[in-house]
């Protein structure tokens, strides 16, 4: 593509890229020069130009080259959202596009929207799970990646056949303005709680984030809220750009997508929906109320971007595992075993509520998981203490350490276990905590294993290497206790 089509009046130079980060110039490419937390992009200006940028947008005087295209913008966040758009082709107008924003439940909605609105119209997913579509999928960079990517991925899907696409929207993507060009259609709030306020500092920021998704809506989108979330219902509905319907189980007073009677077992669930098209039976294999939030979210998003409820419901019976979400390992052990994502206090709350009912006939909880280095401080000590206050057993471990150790972030977690009561161990490498937990469990118990659900990489220092899975790992470990026995670890 011509510069001259991106910038008017800019010479007609061919395009091959664009890049906002330096190392990630190729020849050709366009090179935004951005400030960011830790470092200024106008400084990488004279990189970007020896790895062959043919033009650099900036705001600031930059180093200048023989042969480079320079373009001296006011914000060139905004020009770099603009150009995303152009350069490919603005693929979010060619996609009907959901956006899933809230504290917890992004993935999972987004998921189950992917594959069931799938069946009439092929949907790609886009967050913490994968880039998917159709038989392919790879593991993302982000929750929600740059807007060089968000529109790169978008691209790709159209490309592939895909109609849709259903991507999780995160506060820090929504502060970072990653998604300001995308034409969102269909914008969705699951719930509102404590997370990220490292980034974000105090709720009301965190929360004035996450209203931009609606603010920014266009006026014929619609927006998909929470009438059950009592931290975030009122702020949504008076900032929504455009119309807005409501999902919830009635506990604060009707909302256009109810679910009534709901019958939560450890198989799966029943409900009654009641929308105004009247009212129906719906079965689903989702466990725990909370997904029942997020069926609900995915339900009234679906409906309202077209898919019949006839069509839907019978699809609700056997939803696809989402990766790593409430995901049952079963080895033909007398015991449960589930691996969760869950990483924030009210996921926390939600998975042992859950664990609770399930063990409430004899059976004890053992929980493993730890809390992400260089990510909110004040929630580990929480998260210990919620697990205290559920489990017979906490195996505290390593989870993305950074560049912190991982013993004095299982210190934290373990003073918050002990606090409320609850005995826990630290053991470094959380294969050999996962093994422990499963050797320790008897029959009737649930181990736990939270917080890293399907991911298949572990961050240490400043990069991610390669991490077999919690699922995976509590598989080889059930498999271990068959031919090993329990041996003589048991405390
Ligand atoms: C805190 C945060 O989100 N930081 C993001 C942010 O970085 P930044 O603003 O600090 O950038 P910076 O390092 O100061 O650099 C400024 C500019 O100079 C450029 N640069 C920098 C160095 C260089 O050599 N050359 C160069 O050109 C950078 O590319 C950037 O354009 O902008 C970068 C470019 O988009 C992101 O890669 C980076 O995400 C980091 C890697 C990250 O880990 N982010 C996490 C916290 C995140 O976004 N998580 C959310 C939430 C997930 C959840 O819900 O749990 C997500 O959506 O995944
Ligand atoms: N609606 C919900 N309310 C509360 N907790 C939930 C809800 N949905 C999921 N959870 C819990 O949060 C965990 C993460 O779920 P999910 O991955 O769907 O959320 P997310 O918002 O995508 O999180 P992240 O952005 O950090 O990836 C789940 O494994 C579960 O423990």
């Amino acid at each position: 593509m011509k510069l001259s089509l991106l910038f008017e009046g800019a010479p007609e130079i061919e395009i091959t890229g664009l890049a906002m980060d330096s190392r990630k110039v190729k020849p050709g490419s366009i090179f935004f020069c951005l400030k960011g937390l830790e470092a200024d992009g106008h400084d990488f200006a004279g990189k970007a130009a020896d790895a062959g940028a043919a033009a650099i947008v900036h705001s600031e005087p930059v180093e200048k080259r023989d042969g480079v295209c320079y373009l001296h913008r006011e914000n060139v966040m905004r020009e770099l959202n603009r150009v995303c758009d152009l350069f490919y082709g603005s693929p979010s107008r060619r996609l009907t596009m959901f956006g899933v924003t809230g504290t917890n439940g992004k993935s999972t909605t987004a998921s189950i929207i992917s594959d069931i609105f799938s069946a009439e119209t092929p949907c790609g997913y886009m967050g913490t799970i994968a880039v998917r579509y159709g038989n392919y999928s790879r593991v993302p960079t982000l929750t929600t990646p740059d807007q060089i990517e968000v529109h790169g991925d978008l691209a790709e899907m159209a490309e592939h056949g895909m109609k849709a696409a259903a991507m999780e929207v995160s506060s820090h993507g929504l502060s970072m303005g990653r998604v300001d060009s995308v034409d969102f259609d269909c914008a969705i709030f699951t719930n509102l709680t404590y997370d990220h306020l490292d980034y974000h500092k105090t709720m009301e920021n965190y929360f004035e984030a996450k209203k931009l998704l609606f603010r920014h809506m266009k006026k014929d989108g619609v927006a998909v809220l929470n009438a059950d979330d009592e931290a975030s219902i009122e702020g949504l509905k008076e900032c929504c750009a455009c119309r807005y319907v409501t999902y919830g189980t009635g506990v604060l007073g009707s909302a256009d997508y109810m679910a009534e009677d709901v019958r939560l077992t450890t198989e799966g669930t029943a409900f009654t929906l009641v929308t105004k098209e009247g009212v129906r039976p719906v079965r689903t294999n989702l466990i725990a109320l909370y997904n029942i939030y997020n069926l609900l979210a995915a339900i009234a998003a679906m409906h309202e971007c077209g898919m019949p409820l006839d069509k839907m419901l019978p699809l609700l019976e056997d939803i696809p595992q989402v990766d790593g979400r409430m995901e049952i390992i079963d080895e033909g052990q007398d015991f449960g075993v589930i691996v969760d994502y869950a990483h924030t206090p009210d996921g926390f709350d939600k998975v042992f509520e859950y664990g609770d009912a399930i063990t409430k006939d004899g059976g004890d909880i053992i929980a493993v998981f730890g809390s992400a280095g260089k990510r909110d401080k004040v929630k580990r000590k929480v998260l210990g203490a919620i697990a205290g206050r559920h489990c017979a057993q906490v195996v505290v471990t390593e989870e993305d350490p950074r560049n912190e150790k991982a013993a004095d972030i299982g210190e934290v977690i373990l003073s918050g276990v002990k606090e409320s009561g609850g005995s826990g161990v630290f053991v470094e490498d959380r294969k050999t905590a996962i093994e422990k937990a499963i050797r320790m469990a008897k029959p009737g118990d649930l181990v736990l294993i939270l917080g890293k659900g399907d991911e298949s990489y572990m961050y240490y220092g400043d990069g991610r290497v390669p991490w077999i899975g919690d699922n995976e790992a509590a598989r080889g470990a059930l498999r271990k206790l068959r031919s090993n026995g329990r041996g003589d670890e048991i405390e």
